[in-house]
């Protein structure tokens, strides 16, 4: 078996709202080349750990590094600079620029910094990759949902990022789109990309993750393989306790 080396960390990492700790004192690494699912029922502290991790929440305790830089405390725009790029729950692109144009805005300002040609020349690569090469110069508004994701994925990609965040890159899309989907992600994690993947589709998860991590109520209670946490009788209890099990 090949060695992955460790990309990212989390150690003890926590988040309190108030009262509420949404993370509890999580641990856990990605490894570079590997697709590692964070899931867990609703509520549970999957987004706020992808908030912290890149940079959106301030962590409350702990720490998250990246290779050998500790990123717990620098602000989002540094953390994307140092290579990890996320696409969003409720897709953000900008409105009054065209397809193109949001990728370009992906590769000037994530990891490796493109600029001028250079940046076009990488983001038609990565829409491209992403399915789009034929439509860089629609309006956003012009795009239908799923389009709207890829080219959320392709202005992620455009970074070059060590790490990829997706949160909840699946959701929402019709079954035909959700095979096109998993497709594509599965394309790019053929590619060795290292992502970190919150997803409720349980196929996806099979058929994507070398790792699960699952939290319930902002804690780690299983990690390892789908098919080994997937069948972990306290991950079942977890799930069968939430109304959308
Ligand atoms: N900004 C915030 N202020 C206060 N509480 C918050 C905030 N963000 C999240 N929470 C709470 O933290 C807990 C974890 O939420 P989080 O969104 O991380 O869960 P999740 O696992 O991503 O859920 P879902 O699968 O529904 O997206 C929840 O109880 C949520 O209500």
């Amino acid at each position: 078996m090949t060695m992955h080396p460790t990309v990212l960390s989390l150690r003890g990492a926590t988040k309190r709202f108030g009262g509420l700790v949404a993370v509890n004192a999580l641990d856990f690494d990605v490894h570079e080349n590997q697709v590692l699912g964070l899931i867990g029922p609703n509520g549970s502290g999957k987004s706020t750990t992808l908030n912290l991790i890149s940079g959106a929440l301030p962590a409350t305790d702990g720490e998250i590094v990246l290779r050998d830089r500790d990123i717990t405390r620098l602000p989002p725009q540094a953390i994307a600079r140092l290579g990890v790029a996320r696409t969003f729950q409720l897709v953000r692109l900008l409105p009054s620029m065209s397809v193109l144009e949001n990728v370009m805005a992906g590769a000037v300002f994530g990891h490796r910094r493109r600029w001028g040609r250079a940046a076009e020349t990488h983001a038609r690569k990565m829409l491209d990759r992403v399915g789009m090469g034929r439509k860089l110069h629609l309006g956003i508004g012009q795009l239908t949902y799923i389009d709207t994701k890829r080219v959320e994925l392709a202005r992620a990609l455009a970074g070059e990022p060590r790490v990829l965040l997706l949160d909840e890159w699946l959701a929402g899309l019709n079954p035909t789109e959700l095979e096109e989907g998993v497709a594509l992600i599965r394309s790019l994690r053929d590619d060795g990309r290292t992502i970190v993947l919150v997803e409720h589709v349980m196929d996806a998860i099979r058929s994507l993750c070398d790792t699960c991590v699952v939290m319930a109520q902002g804690t780690k209670i299983a990690e390892g393989t789908p098919e080994a946490v997937l069948s972990d009788r306290e991950v079942i209890r977890a799930y069968l306790g939430d109304d959308d099990a």
